[in-house]
């Protein structure tokens, strides 16, 4: 007998989920979306067994229910869910970026042998949609769950059980304090990549230089204001409270910074320097899961001729694969990026020590 998970929103994250667990023998994919252009999507791409626009006939022989769709939209699927006939023992799961709404809203909820455990993998990309989905997205990164005290233990360990096939790292969390811990590690980062972008993008429109000169600094730090707008206006206002308290912190670190130069502080500036590297080098490697595990690498490409299938040749001569390659600029004057995706880490390992041997700035 095939356990079946049915997952809800087949985007990136649910269409990396399907993709980690399509394949095992035992386990039949089915996804859902209200639309039947993405049900298409779904199923053209393989990226699941079985799709239907018809959430009642996806859910019915669910052993585990996954929810990948906007943190805004996961009170309605709840409601949904309660309404329609369940598969006794059947796990609700989801995948949004907060969980104490969802968690607060699921057990509001009367289900009768139905479970819901909240659920957040630590990590993702700014990109989304269907295509960028890949089977190997949660490998070796933290995957927060947010069971109740009332929840069976055998439940919980079922899924963790699934969750196996991510091989992510699976922490259990108190749904609160998951929101005040992603609220600062993730949160107010893209709040503060995107209000960055938008400050040089304003400048940018009086003198185009200032877009043409952006080299290293500023595309590390800005990377995730890429995301999609959707999936981040609903994750800012869930999160509104933790935020808004964290902007005030935030606000003294810039006013600090205000200070230290007004009276030219250069100690005090060399200080922050230090604790933040100190902090920073200090963290847990990327491969052990903190930080995003997708193997990507940035190369800094001379706008010469040929540059593109020099860096090709030399990972080919070395049996490295890439799953993807992207040039991210190339303008006149200015240095291109290439991004290169691998698909595991000994790839990028090795790629990263040919690229640097060959005396390529590579950055993350
Ligand atoms: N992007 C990340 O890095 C990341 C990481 C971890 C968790 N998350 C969380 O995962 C969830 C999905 O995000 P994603 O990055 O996969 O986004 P995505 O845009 O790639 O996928 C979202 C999916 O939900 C579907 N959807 C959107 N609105 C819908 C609606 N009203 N009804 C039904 N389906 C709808 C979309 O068609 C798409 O399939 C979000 O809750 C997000 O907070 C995102
Ligand atoms: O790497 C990225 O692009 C991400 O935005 C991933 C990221 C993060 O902020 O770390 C974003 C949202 C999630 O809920 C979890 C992970």
């Amino acid at each position: 007998m095939k356990t079946t998970v049915t997952i809800c929103g087949v985007g990136l994250i649910g269409g990396s989920l399907a993709l980690s667990l399509k394949g095992q023998p035992h386990i039949h994919v089915v996804g859902h979306s209200p639309n039947p252009n993405s049900v298409q999507k779904y199923l053209d791409r393989g990226v699941v067994d079985e799709a239907t626009t018809s959430l009642a006939d996806a859910v019915q022989h669910a052993d585990f229910v996954f929810l990948c769709v906007p943190v805004g939209k996961l009170d309605a699927y709840l409601q949904e869910l309660q309404a329609l006939p369940l598969k006794k023992g059947c796990i609700i799961t989801d995948v949004g970026s907060t969980k104490r709404s969802v968690a607060a809203y699921a057990s509001s909820l009367s289900w009768e042998d139905v479970y819901f455990i909240g659920g957040h993998p630590m990590a993702g990309s700014e990109r989304s949609g269907v295509e960028a989905a890949t089977s190997h997205l949660f490998e070796n990164a933290f995957y927060v769950l947010t069971p109740d005290t009332d929840t069976p233990e055998p439940a919980y360990e079922k899924l963790v059980e699934l969750l196996a096939h991510t091989k992510a790292n699976i922490v259990r969390v108190d749904p609160v304090l998951h929101d005040e811990i992603v609220g600062a590690i993730s949160h107010l980062p893209h709040i503060i990549a995107v209000a960055l972008v938008n400050q040089v993008a304003d400048y940018h429109a009086n003198n185009d230089l200032f877009g043409r000169l952006a080299a290293g600094g500023f595309r590390d730090i800005t990377r995730i204001a890429s995301s999609d707008p959707i999936i981040w206006r609903d994750i800012l206002i869930n999160n509104k409270s933790v935020l808004l308290n964290m902007l005030k912190d935030w606000n003294r670190e810039v006013a600090e910074f205000v200070r230290m130069l007004e009276v030219e502080d250069g100690e005090g500036i060399a200080k922050q320097f230090e604790k933040a590297s100190a902090f920073r080098d200090g963290l847990p490697e990327r491969r052990k899961g903190m930080i995003t595990s997708l193997y990507d690498v940035y190369v800094d490409i001379p706008d010469h001729p040929g540059i593109i299938g020099e860096i090709t040749s030399l990972l080919g001569s070395e049996q490295i694969s890439l799953s993807n390659i992207q040039i991210l600029e190339s303008r006149e004057e200015v240095p291109g990026v290439l991004r290169l995706s691998f698909r595991n880490q000994e790839d990028q390992d090795l790629a990263v020590e040919r690229l640097k041997e060959k005396q390529y700035h590579i950055h993350f």
